[in-house]
């Protein structure tokens, strides 16, 4: 099976993707995804430059020494660009071997664990009540699991929130990203938040009872202290998972938290490789994984991953907004069905567009999602739909401290 044309695919059905395409000379075609939100075009010269010319004439069967080749091959390691390049070509590779095969991925991976993986969603509102409102839109949906993000009172805007009630908004919901010159630039007060939050799962509590699984993403913006102490003051209300505390670049930082709070931690999508996870998952510093196939150097590097966390009974939380594509989407899925430590799978419903031209086969039911059954991970790119919408520079937010001070977004 040997490789003989790649193709880098930009599109902006809604929001904007890099989708690599592999060839083989008899015909078949394998799609990995290569977005990386708010600098597509960078993954796409790298592929198109500097991998496309490489894998021309390869055999695509050999995926482990195809990773092992552009990883060690560039001499330059690790990194967000290059991993998302990585993590393309790889998840191509699988798709086109499970399409060899006549079965979908999962089977490649060690069949199925569980008939899907539960998802969680993400409720959000400016206020309590629209929040409430919002939970209650997703429990009719299904979702059994929800992500709870409010605004700060006398702040316009904060980062999670829908901007309008219900999730029925343009923002957050499905798209942080914003197609203005320059990125927008969002204002933070830890302090406020700190001593808002709590009162909002209070409420949440109060209102929805005990068994509701709840999640929470305080998105990289607090110090080793402020966390501990956040976590302290949530633990009465039992959260699924406190998402990025810290930002981690310390990963030693997880240790003062973790020696002051038993809410479980979430951890890692802006990471990519499994050295980013060494001491947190060594240490037992975290409860989830947070890498999306996307970002961690695909099928091969995120499944090394979770063996590595499952000795230390970490699991998967693979993230999933919208900025994976759902050639990145479909292959979560499969590995969520087939390794023993899933956890959940987030999950952001791409818009009409999006599904257009993707055609993802992986369906949502009961508050959870399951792959396709057909060869391969269940993507059918359909070219004409994607020409129908071009790239558009997009940017996610900046945040500034009260004061003017560049803080963590
Ligand atoms: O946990 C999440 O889904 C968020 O942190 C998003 O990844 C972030 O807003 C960028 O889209
Ligand atoms: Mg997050």
């Amino acid at each position: 099976m040997l490789i003989d044309r790649v193709e880098v695919l930009v599109s902006s059905p809604g929001r904007n993707f890099v989708t690599l395409r592999v060839r083989t000379a008899d015909g078949l075609t394998g799609y990995g995804d290569a977005t990386l939100n708010g600098r597509e075009l960078a993954v796409a010269a790298y592929l198109r430059e500097h991998v496309a010319p490489l894998l021309a004439g390869r055999d695509a069967h050999r995926i482990e020494d195809t990773w092992q080749y552009l990883y060690r091959g560039a001499y330059w390691r690790r990194g967000p660009v290059t991993m998302a390049a990585v993590a393309a070509v790889d998840t191509a590779l699988w798709d086109l071997k499970a399409k060899v095969a006549g079965l979908p991925l999962y089977q490649l991976l060690g069949g199925r664990s569980r008939d899907a993986c539960l998802v969680y969603g993400h409720a959000s509102g400016a206020t309590l009540p629209e929040l409430f409102d919002s939970i209650r839109a997703h429990l009719e949906r299904g979702y059994r699991a929800l992500r709870i993000q409010t605004g700060l009172p006398g702040m316009s805007t904060v980062y999670g929130v829908a901007s309008s009630p219900a999730g029925a908004g343009d923002r957050y919901d499905y798209e942080p990203a914003r197609a203005t010159p320059l990125p927008v630039e969002e204002r933070w007060d830890t302090r406020l938040y700190l001593r808002h939050l709590p009162t909002v799962f209070e409420a949440v509590r109060a209102e929805f009872g005990p068994e509701l699984p709840l999640l929470h993403d305080s998105h990289h913006r607090l110090t080793p202290i402020q966390a501990a102490s956040l976590g302290k003051a949530l633990e009465p209300y039992d959260l699924f998972w406190l998402e990025d505390v810290t930002p981690a670049d310390n990963q030693e930082a997880l240790r003062l938290v973790r020696r002051h709070t038993t809410t479980p931690l979430a951890i890692g999508e802006v990471f990519n490789t499994i050295w980013d996870y060494q001491t947190l998952i060594r240490e037992q510093l975290i409860d989830y994984v947070r890498s999306p196939v996307t970002h961690a150097g695909g099928v091969t590097a995120l499944r090394r991953i979770f063996d590595y966390a499952a000795m230390y009974q970490v699991k998967s939380g693979i993230h999933g907004p919208t900025d994976i594509s759902p050639v990145g989407l479909a292959a979560a899925l499969h590995l969520g069905v087939a390794i023993h430590n899933f956890g959940i799978q987030e999950y952001m419903p791409h818009t009409a567009d999006t599904d257009a031209v993707f055609r993802p086969s992986y369906r949502f039911a009961d508050g959870a999602l399951a792959p396709g059954e057909e060869p391969g991970i269940g993507i059918d790119y359909d070219d004409a739909a994607a020409e129908r919408f071009p790239y558009q520079a997009a940017y996610l937010p900046v945040n500034r401290l009260m004061d003017g001070t560049v803080h963590d977004w």
